[in-house]
């Protein structure tokens, strides 16, 4: 039976993996850009036109040339001949002179001629076609020049970038209706235990429900991966290499619990009986999360997972997550610090271990933050629902103290 006496430190598991995987390598397919919320460009994108395509009051207003307005004040307004108005919509043919303003509401085609906007605020009636204005504008002002937001010919997005929603608005307004993304990472999660039972059924006696399928299946999702729940599997050696070999045809195969080193936790010896290299690495040095496991197997990563749901849920959190953005070819790092606070009591860790710690923030008169960390054995999820995010206590130390500003990354 294998032991843990040689942990792989996060930075030697991420070599490991690094040397062995297929990065970015996914296949591509034209999607329409209402599905592209979340997927990842597989083109560099150009603006096909200007946008504005003409250009257009910010205001409700009159458009005259800036430099008849110079000098304008309530004390000393000056006089324009209104030409005409604008309409929503419609092109505009009129030409704005010296002495002129046109009448026009926010959004309108600026007419030729004029160089700015005048709100109404500012501007009183004195004849059927005069006005005067009693504040001066500048040059632009009030405008959103043609090709001003983005231009023609400009690269709007880079292949790899993970499309959000202010991007589908953009696309939507530059008329780019089909958009060239990666196909989206398969990810089977594989649930090994004699005592499991599904969500749905009512467990016997010493049978527990499934937890960890769902908490990393739904974390992989928001990340933008296709699951395949493939289920419980009983711990038999026969039972789960049939299912890993059925499911090579994923990009990623992922199966949470016998992982560790107990009679029944048999994921290394199944993973090397599949053909080199097999296990590249067991156990590391994050807390918790001892016992996860990389493999590979005819090409595909594999991961073992601790089976105790929070030590599922971190690992999913900080090497699963990272390992699928890896695969889809992700630039941006999606584990930040999402917030500072300070540590609300003192905290012992084990040096040499990496710990996660889930905490609770709350809100000071101040508007500061404390983080309230919330203790309990890996075996609870709990302790993951009733807080806000996670601290990360390096594994140089040997604890924090209270008081100290830590970072809290928010999930
Ligand atoms: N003698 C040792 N015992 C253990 C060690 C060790 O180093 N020496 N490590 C402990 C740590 S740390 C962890 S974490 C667990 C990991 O164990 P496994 O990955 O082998 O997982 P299992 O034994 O299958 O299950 C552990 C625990 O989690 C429950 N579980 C499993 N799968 C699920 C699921 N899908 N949903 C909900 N709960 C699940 C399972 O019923 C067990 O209670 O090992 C420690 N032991
Ligand atoms: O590694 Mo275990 O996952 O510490 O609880």
């Amino acid at each position: 039976m294998s032991e843990f006496l040689d942990l792989n430190t996060p930075e030697m598991f991420w070599e490991i993996v690094d040397k062995s995987l297929n990065k970015g390598s996914l296949p591509s397919e034209t999607i329409n850009f209402k599905e592209s919320n979340g997927r990842i460009l597989a083109e560099d994108l150009f603006s096909p036109i200007d946008l504005p395509p003409f250009s257009r009051s910010t205001v409700d207003g009159f458009a005259v040339k800036a430099e008849d307005t110079f000098g304008a004040s309530e004390s000393m307004p000056i006089y324009l001949n209104v030409k005409g108005e604008v309409f929503m919509g419609q092109e505009t043919k009129v030409r704005v002179e010296v002495g002129e303003a046109v009448k026009i509401p926010t959004g309108g085609m600026l007419p030729e001629g004029s160089n700015a906007v005048v709100m109404v605020e500012y501007v009183d009636y004195v004849g059927e076609k005069m006005i005067e204005i009693n504040r001066s504008v500048g040059v632009g002002e009030n405008v959103v020049y043609k090709g001003e937001d983005i231009p023609k010919g400009k690269v709007l997005l880079n292949k790899y970038h993970k499309i959000r929603p202010q991007d589908v608005g953009a696309l939507a307004g530059l008329g780019i209706t089909d958009v060239e993304v990666y196909k989206k990472p398969k990810v089977a999660v594989i649930a090994t235990g004699d005592e499991l039972v599904s969500p749905e059924s009512v467990p016997g006696v010493s049978e527990i429900r499934d937890i960890n399928s769902y908490t990393i299946g739904t974390t992989l999702e928001e990340v933008g991966a296709e699951i395949r729940y493939v289920g419980i599997i009983p711990d038999k050696f026969d039972f789960l290499r049939e299912n890993i070999k059925n499911n090579l045809d994923c990009d990623l195969i992922l199966i949470s619990g016998g992982s560790s080193v107990g009679v029944k936790d048999m994921t290394v010896e199944v993973l090397n009986s599949l053909g080199e290299p097999g296990v590249l690495s067991q156990g590391i040095t994050i807390k918790p999360g001892k016992p996860t496991i990389f493999a590979v197997v005819e090409g595909k990563p594999i991961l073992g997972l601790p089976g105790h749901p929070s030590s599922s849920f971190i690992i999913t959190q900080v090497i699963v997550k990272p390992l699928v953005e890896k695969i889809m070819g992700i630039k941006e790092k999606s584990i930040k610090c999402n917030i500072k606070a300070k540590l609300s009591r003192n905290l012992d860790s084990d040096k040499g271990r990496e710990e996660y710690i889930p905490v609770r923030l709350i809100e000071t008169a101040e508007k500061n933050h404390i983080a309230e960390p919330i203790v309990g054995e890996s075996a609870m999820i709990s302790k993951f629902v009733y807080a806000d995010g996670y601290i990360k206590i390096d594994a140089n130390k040997e604890g924090l103290n209270k008081e100290e500003t830590v970072d809290v990354y928010l999930y």
